[in-house]
């Protein structure tokens, strides 16, 4: 292997080498290969129930491969979340019961996995510290006593983000993070998560519904859908990455040729009756 192919070779972070996931007899995902370099900010769309949540658990550690592999620094995912890979879904998942500045505490304590998962002492005000900070950067720290119920939807989610951050992931995952906000909201959500990805050197991976965000926001877009169809079995396949594109940068005329290529797969009217096909990227 030459320098330059080994140097290349270390940056690489997910490998998926014909990866697979079946439940039971439904297969949801299939034939995925797909090279992902510490760094990158991939966007993943698709239609409703194709597996995009799937493959981001596989990622997490929650759920396994049935077919093929899977892996992280060429090692495969191990089988429970871990504090290099943090999460963000479309629900707001915080602590009711805590204050902002304690939910973030909470998250760093369960990092820690210490067996109740609470800190104490020097442990616990160093924890308190790291915490605020982060709250400044998502744009909280003028809530850190203020319970959920009294938050809005776009300040959970920065609560959740900062969550996840605290735990210094290398791997960012976000499920359709920002489905629930109004628009307005979801733009400084978008220069936070950008402001992050920068600060904390993360790789991302992100779920989301929204075409434009979908294009705007990554480095990359996947499309998730399915190869082959057969209409007698409508589960006897799953999807795969039918489209890996280079997006972000990317001119805005290019945006709108990609949207118009890939819009098909969110037309509910789209024909899935004909015999099993290949579709052409
Ligand atoms: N634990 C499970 N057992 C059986 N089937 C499951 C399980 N989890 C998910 N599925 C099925 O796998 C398919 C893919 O689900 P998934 O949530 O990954 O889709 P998605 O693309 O994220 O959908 P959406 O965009 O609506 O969130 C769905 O048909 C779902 O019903």
């Amino acid at each position: 292997m030459s320098q330059l192919e080994a140097k290349q070779a270390a940056k690489t972070m997910i490998q998926a080498k014909k990866l697979g996931k079946r439940y039971g007899q439904d297969v949801i995902l299939e034939r995925i290969d797909i090279d992902v370099k510490e760094g990158e900010f991939v966007t993943l769309v698709g239609a409703s129930g194709c597996g995009k949540s799937t493959f981001l658990k596989m990622l997490l550690g929650i759920e396994t491969a049935t077919d093929g592999e899977l892996l992280l620094d060429g090692k495969p995912v191990p089988n429970e979340p871990g504090s290099d890979r943090g999460i963000v879904f479309q629900q707001y998942s915080v602590f009711p019961h805590m204050t902002v500045l304690e939910n973030v505490v909470a998250a760093k304590g369960f990092e820690k996995r210490s067996i109740s998962g609470y800190l104490f002492g020097k442990e616990k005000a160093l924890a308190k510290q790291e915490a605020s900070d982060i709250l400044q950067q998502v744009g909280l720290s003028h809530a850190l006593n203020r319970y959920p119920h009294e938050l809005s939807g776009g300040m959970k989610q920065r609560l959740a983000i900062a969550q996840a951050i605290i735990c210094k992931p290398r791997i960012l995952l976000l499920d359709e993070p920002f489905g629930a906000l109004d628009p307005g909201i979801r733009a400084d959500m978008h220069t936070l998560v950008l402001d992050l990805w920068q600060k904390h050197k993360l790789t991302i991976f992100m779920v989301t519904h929204d075409l434009k965000e979908g294009f705007h926001l990554g480095t990359r877009l996947w499309v998730f859908d399915k190869l082959r169809h057969d209409p007698h079995a409508p589960n006897a396949y799953g999807a795969s990455i039918t489209y890996d594109l280079p997006v972000g940068h990317a001119p805005a005329p290019l945006y709108e040729e990609i949207d118009q290529r890939i819009r098909p797969v969110f037309d509910p009217s789209k024909d899935t009756t004909d015999d099993t096909t290949e579709n052409a990227l």
